[in-house]
């Protein structure tokens, strides 16, 4: 299988989740060439090769020219895939080349198993098994659900190209988030509270555990979105991407958004009534108990 990747490159920088891209081309032990948009002082470290077209010429975000680039490339390549990541970027890309080359597209794709894509559902309740039927495939992966574990390295093969600037959409400029005044990243032991808490009249339970062990209070998109905890305690790809050395995940399921944002933690401990939540696939303990019983007795241990 050769699959081609689209790279990502956001204000003069290489964006961190090309390397899912990598990742994800690794995981499948296929032959992989990427394109990107770029900077030839930033290109990305991976053996294989690269087709570099200049972002001080066509922009970081130019959706013609950028679909007319991938098409050149997959006229050249002939890949099987054409892989972009689950981002503003690509959401706006992929559908444009999937349509262009007549070609299935699988949006969020978090697995690859026995030549199907595994995609969530209804809120990463149910996962998805999805064969395509055409030649060619586009896909958009999941940030975080592919990301390699070894540093990158390697020094590709650059071909330079370059494409026609023209485009009937102009990119205005990018909106950062209100900056809140929680940095995550920088705590040592987070607790975060998810929906398995119950209420909101239940957090100060977890807040109680994070104070005792001198943490800071973390929390799911649910417990986020429904006010329980304010937004910027939120941990995932929507949230902080957090690796302190302790992380005590209480009532978390372990959806993929979360896990991309907590996953390299030192050290984690689930709490869950369900033995059989995904959150045990990155748990180094994974504790099988009612978190309103389990929390109270250990912050009342630790005292
Ligand atoms: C584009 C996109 C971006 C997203 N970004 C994020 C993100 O940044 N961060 C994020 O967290 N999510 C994100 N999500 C949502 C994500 O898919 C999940 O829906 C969410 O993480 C689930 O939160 P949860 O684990 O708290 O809740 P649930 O999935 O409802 O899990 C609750 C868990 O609590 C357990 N439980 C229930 N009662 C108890 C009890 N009494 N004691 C112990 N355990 C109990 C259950 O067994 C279950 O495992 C995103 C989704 C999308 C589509």
């Amino acid at each position: 299988m050769k699959i081609l990747l689209v790279g990502e490159y956001r204000e003069n920088k290489l964006l961190d989740v090309t390397y899912d891209l990598i990742g994800f081309a690794d995981k499948l032990e296929a032959d992989k060439v990427m394109l990107a948009v770029g900077y030839e002082e930033d290109i990305p470290k991976f053996d294989g090769k690269l087709y570099l077209a200049d972002a001080n010429t066509l922009g970081e975000y130019n959706p013609s020219a950028h679909k007319q680039l991938v098409l050149d490339v997959v006229k050249k390549e002939n890949p099987d895939l054409i892989v972009f990541i689950h981002s503003s970027f690509g959401w706006d890309l992929a559908p444009r080349v999937a349509t262009s080359l007549k070609a299935t597209q699988f949006t969020e794709v978090i697995d690859y198993k026995e030549n199907s894509f595994i995609v969530p559902s209804c809120n990463s309740k149910l996962r998805r098994d999805l064969k395509s039927k055409t030649d060619k495939t586009v896909i958009t992966i999941q940030a975080g659900a592919f990301t390699p574990i070894d540093e990158p390295s390697g020094s590709p093969e650059v071909e330079n190209i370059s494409g026609d600037t023209a485009s009937n959409v102009n990119f205005v400029a990018y909106e950062e988030a209100e900056a809140k005044g929680l940095d995550l990243t920088k705590a040592e032991i987070i607790v975060t509270a998810g929906r398995g808490v119950g209420k909101k009249d239940n957090i100060p339970i977890i807040q109680a555990l994070a104070d005792k062990l001198g943490g800071e209070l973390g929390a799911s998109r649910p417990v986020a979105d429904n006010a329980w905890v304010d937004q910027s305690h939120q941990v995932g790809t929507t949230g902080q991407t957090v690796s302190p050395k302790l992380y005590i995940a209480c009532g978390v399921s372990g959806a993929i958004q979360h896990l991309a944002g907590m996953k390299k933690s030192e050290f984690i401990v689930a709490v869950n009534t369900d033995k059989d939540a995904p959150i045990n696939e990155v748990a180094d303990i994974l504790v099988v108990a009612d978190v309103l019983q389990f929390v109270p007795a250990l912050t009342s241990k630790l005292s």
